[in-house]
């Protein structure tokens, strides 16, 4: 059996706007995400762990941000290739863990549905994905709200 465990983190900065896409769920707030694609920052980072598992560089490399193909792509386009990625190599996922770094919009009323919508694009049980949020207590970028963090970790198995 192969065990692999992987890890991603991502920032996408605030800009005006009225609402912000986590983990593929469009959240109303006061400012959007800034960033080539959606900006979806939960996601960018669970595809991350993917690849940070399979050894396979990180999601700049598979999607240049210089390409103008993924200008206000959906990120579940890049969910999909690294899980897709996985399973080309022989695993499977066997469960994630998705943190966001905010002190505002509040997660916790959206924290299902952002699972069940992982679960969707990754072909998973929703029960094998975990979404998560924390403050920074007001210190640092997060904070002072220029922006959300996260943070996912990732677990593939072979058998
Ligand atoms: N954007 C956020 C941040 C936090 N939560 C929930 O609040 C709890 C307390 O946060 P602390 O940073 O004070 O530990 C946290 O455990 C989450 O349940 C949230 O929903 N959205
Ligand atoms: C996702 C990509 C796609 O062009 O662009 P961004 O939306 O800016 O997101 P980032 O987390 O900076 O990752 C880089 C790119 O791969």
């Amino acid at each position: 059996m192969d065990i692999r465990v992987g890890h991603g983190y991502d920032v996408h900065a605030f800009e005006p706007g009225d609402h912000v896409i986590l983990c593929g769920v469009k959240v109303p707030h006061s400012a959007r995400l800034k960033g080539h694609s959606d900006a979806d920052v939960g996601m960018h980072a669970l595809t991350d762990a993917i690849y940070g598992a399979l050894a396979e560089g990180d999601i700049g490399r598979h999607f240049p941000p210089s390409d103008p193909q993924w200008k206000g792509a959906a990120s579940e386009i890049f969910l999909d290739h690294a899980v897709k990625l996985a399973e080309a190599r022989g695993f499977r996922i066997s469960n994630c863990d998705v943190t966001l770094i905010c002190e505002r919009p509040k997660i916790g009323p959206h924290a299902l549905e952002m699972a069940q919508e992982l679960a969707r694009i990754m072909g998973l049980d929703p029960a094998r994905i975990s979404v998560k949020a924390t403050t920074s207590e007001r210190l640092g970028f997060t904070g002072r709200e220029e922006g959300i963090a996260a943070i996912a970790t990732a677990t593939l198995i072979a058998e």
